[in-house]
C-alpha cells in the first residue's frame, strides 16, 4: 500500500520508526517531513499528507506530532479528508470500519513505539464496513459543501 506520512519535531523519531516498520511490511511510505529536531509548524505537515489521500498520490496518511492533536486538526481542514486521532489500537480499527478515516494520528508524546506500531496495525488490517456508516460519512461529507 502507498502512504503517506508526516510529522513536526516533537515525532522525528517516532516516525522513523514507524516508517521503518511499515516499509519492512512491504508498504511503500511517501514522507513529507520533517526530517529534523528543528521546532518547525505541523500544519504545513497535516496539509501536505492531507492533500496527498484526496489526491490518490497515496492510499492512506499516518500523522504524528506530540499529541497527534494539532496535526489532524490541521489535515482534517483539507477537504475529504478524515483524521482521527487515537491512542490505542480498538479506536484505530473502529475509525477505519466505522468512519472510514483516511488518515491515522497519534501521539510521539503520548504513545510509545509498541502501541504506535499496533495503531498502524489495527487501522491498517480493518476494513471499512459501509452500510448504516456511509449515510454518517455521506453526512460529514456534506458539512463540507
Ligand atoms: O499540536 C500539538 C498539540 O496538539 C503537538 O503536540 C505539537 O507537536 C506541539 O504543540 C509542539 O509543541 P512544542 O512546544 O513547539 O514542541
Amino acid at each position: 500500500m502507498k502512504i503517506a506520512i508526516g510529522n513536526d519535531h516533537a515525532a522525528v523519531e517516532l516516525k522513523n520508526e514507524i516508517k521503518a516498520y511499515l516499509e519492512g511490511k512491504g508498504h511503500e511510505l511517501i514522507d513529507f517531513g520533517t526530517n529534523t529536531n528543528e521546532s518547525c509548524d505541523y500544519p504545513n505537515f497535516g496539509e501536505a499528507v492531507g492533500k496527498a489521500v484526496v489526491n490518490n498520490e497515496a492510499e492512506c496518511g499516518v500523522l504524528i506530532c506530540g499529541t497527534g492533536i494539532g496535526i489532524s486538526i490541521a489535515a482534517n481542514k483539507v477537504k475529504g479528508v478524515r483524521a482521527a486521532v487515537c491512542s490505542e489500537p480498538v479506536s484505530a480499527r473502529l475509525t477505519k470500519e466505522h468512519n472510514n478515516a483516511n488518515v491515522i494520528a497519534f501521539g510521539a508524546r503520548i504513545v510509545g513505539v509498541e502501541v504506535a506500531k499496533a495503531i498502524v496495525d489495527a487501522y491498517l488490517d480493518a476494513e471499512y464496513e459501509g452500510e448504516r456508516h456511509q449515510r454518517r460519512v455521506d453526512m460529514i461529507s456534506a458539512i463540507e459543501m
